[in-house]
């Protein structure tokens, strides 16, 4: 496996493979890799003949007040990680490679999905996302693209992006990797002291236990999400949102509907972590 850093090194392997008539497969990350990456480097190695795995810790998607400068930075051990995952070229740009021009004037972004979940605490950010996606699909040129569950409204803007913008690029969408006791895994579960890791995994139980009581019948969903935010912030969480949604519009979804997502994003202490579940209520139909 390849490590380079400059973009036009990367068209020039995009060139060659296409040119023998390779599908290129790709993992765009901001590294510090775990299990969940390494399950969605796997994912592009079964679909396609070549892996291109990114590595770039975007600096347009993260607000002022966010963690981009403590964000973890673990170049070799990711790329020991890639080499035995399979993957066939590690693109690790720098800022400058990427925003040759300095402060960005372009900007893709995507109206309406956004104003939920995420996209309402963390202004700016889903801007950041889809234009970061757009450029590293114009270097990368890749025919399947790789994403988390885990980041649920990520994966649904970014299938809007690719759709309206006509990318030539098949979104796959691969399950969250939890650890044993259920925690998403996540790069920012490292900042969690011991304390706060016990209690992480309060944060998949709880959208369980939501799933359970909508699967048992319960449709006041604006009750279910207050009650087990409190439950939350008692256990010592501090709740960003807790939601009931409509699991295509992302709005707070209504009783008869029948894709709902169950999503949170949550501080402990200063780490915010986010999980959600999908779920399909059958008998709305
Ligand atoms: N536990 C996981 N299971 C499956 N995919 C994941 C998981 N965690 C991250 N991903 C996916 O990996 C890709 C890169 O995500 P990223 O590098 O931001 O990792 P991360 O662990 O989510 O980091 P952070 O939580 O700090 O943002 C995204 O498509 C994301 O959805
Ligand atoms: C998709 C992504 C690599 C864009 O910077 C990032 O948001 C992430 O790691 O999920
Ligand atoms: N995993 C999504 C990227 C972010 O939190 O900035």
């Amino acid at each position: 496996m390849q490590t380079i850093h400059s973009v036009a090194q990367v068209r020039e392997y995009v060139r060659g493979w296409h040119r023998k008539g390779h599908t290129v497969g790709f993992v765009p990350t901001m590294g510090n890799l775990h299990d969940g990456h390494i399950s969605l480097v796997r994912e592009a190695r079964a679909r396609c003949d070549v892996v291109v795995v990114s590595i770039f810790v975007n600096p347009t998607q993260f607000g002022p007040n966010e963690d981009f400068d403590r964000y973890p930075r673990t170049l070799d051990a990711d790329a020991a990680a890639l080499v035995d995952a399979g993957a066939d070229l590690l693109f690790a740009p720098s800022v400058d490679e990427m925003y040759p021009l300095g402060q960005n004037q372009t900007w893709v972004d995507v109206d309406g999905l956004g104003d939920y979940l995420c996209g309402a605490s963390r202004e700016g950010h889903f801007r950041g996302v889809t234009t970061v996606v757009s450029r590293l699909f114009n270097i990368v040129q890749p025919d399947v693209a790789v994403f988390g569950e885990k980041d649920f409204q990520q994966l649904a803007i970014l299938r809007r992006m690719t759709e309206e913008l006509l990318f030539p690029v098949k979104i796959v969408g691969a399950p969250t990797s939890r650890e044993e006791d259920g925690l998403a895994r996540s790069s920012r579960n490292g900042f969690l002291s011991e304390s706060e890791r016990k209690l992480a995994p309060q944060l998949y139980a709880n959208l369980q236990q939501i799933q359970q009581a909508v699967e048992a019948g319960e449709r006041d969903y604006r009750s279910l999400e207050a009650r087990f935010s409190d439950a939350l912030n008692e256990a010592g969480f501090a709740v960003d949102y807790l939601t009931i949604s409509n699991a295509r519009s992302l709005a707070p979804a209504a009783e008869n509907d029948t894709d709902l997502v169950i999503a949170v994003a949550a501080k402990l202490g200063q780490t915010r972590l986010i999980d959600n579940v999908s779920l399909a209520v059958v008998d709305n139909q």
